[in-house]
């Protein structure tokens, strides 16, 4: 089961960090773009230079959503899994049955997926029912837009992203494999979420590159035990030019360092 997969790999590696694998084409450096893939490339010495301190890697599906890109998506995952880490899926993804089933075959390679709750709890039943995967539901996002509906009151008083993490929390997680996502830029929501759904693993997105509060986002978002934190561009695009492996390997550490400091 994923959770527990992902708690024994935070034991082993003393780190809560998840690396985001978001390998932006205008970003490699330009040795790696002669290369038959070059987003594999990157990847693969991204992870060679980070892996002692990732709990979990987490490409975002917006960077391979071309041909060449699946393959080197596909590549990155057998990668991960050869370095003995967990690999989230960032797909952000849901729909009506036999499109979310299709959607759901993600999960065939990845062990985790970041999915949307709008459509409801049928959208989301072909990712639940895959027991043995975990389930990211998008709760709060990082973004400054993130409040124009997410924070909308119901007719119950509760805001929208409140009522999501009650749905996860007391209806959606028959197979217990459910997490929520909640970004690090929105604290006191995030305060506010872990208070609705005490026991939920979350996925804590934002810190780094956007700023978020990073003890923040462990003293609420890592408070049920089980939950990740994660930078991407602030590791990957720590360094430029032939040194960007080492620089991202030396942010990672620091990274992970520092959030353990909250721990
Ligand atoms: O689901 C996510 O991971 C996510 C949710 C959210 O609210 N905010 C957010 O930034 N993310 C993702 O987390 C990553 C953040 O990247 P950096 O800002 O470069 O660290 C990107 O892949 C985003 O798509």
């Amino acid at each position: 089961m994923f959770f527990e997969r992902l708690a024994e790999r935070i034991d082993t590696t003393d780190s809560v960090l998840s690396v985001g694998l978001d390998p932006d084409p205008d970003r490699l450096p330009d040795h790696l773009r002669e290369h038959d893939l070059p987003r594999w490339a990157f990847n693969r010495r991204i992870i060679d230079a980070t892996h002692d301190h990732a709990a979990c890697y987490k490409p975002n599906a917006a960077f391979y959503e071309d041909s060449d890109g699946w393959r080197a998506l596909r590549e990155t995952i057998a990668y991960a899994h050869g370095k003995d880490v967990p690999v989230l899926l960032d797909a952000k993804r849901a729909d009506i049955g036999n499109t979310a089933r299709q959607y759901a075959t993600l999960l065939d390679t990845a062990d985790a997926i970041t999915v949307n709750p709008y459509l409801g709890r049928d959208a989301l039943e072909p990712f639940l029912s895959r027991e043995e995967k975990g389930v990211f539901v998008l709760c709060r996002t990082s973004n400054p837009g993130g409040a124009d509906l997410q924070d909308a009151e119901l007719a119950s008083g509760e805001a929208v992203y409140e009522h999501i993490a009650g749905l996860a929390a007391d209806e959606w997680n028959e197979y217990g494999n459910i997490g929520l996502v909640v970004g690090a830029t929105a604290p006191e929501e995030l305060e506010e979420v872990r208070e609705r759904a005490p026991d939920l693993p979350f996925l804590v997105p934002g810190v780094g590159a956007q700023g978020g509060d990073a003890e923040a986002a462990i003293e609420h978002g890592l408070a049920s035990g089980v939950g990740l934190v994660n930078s991407s561009r602030g590791i990957i695009f720590a360094g430029e030019g032939e040194s960007f492996a080492g620089a991202a390997g030396e942010a990672a550490k620091r990274l992970k360092r520092r959030l353990n400091e909250y721990r």
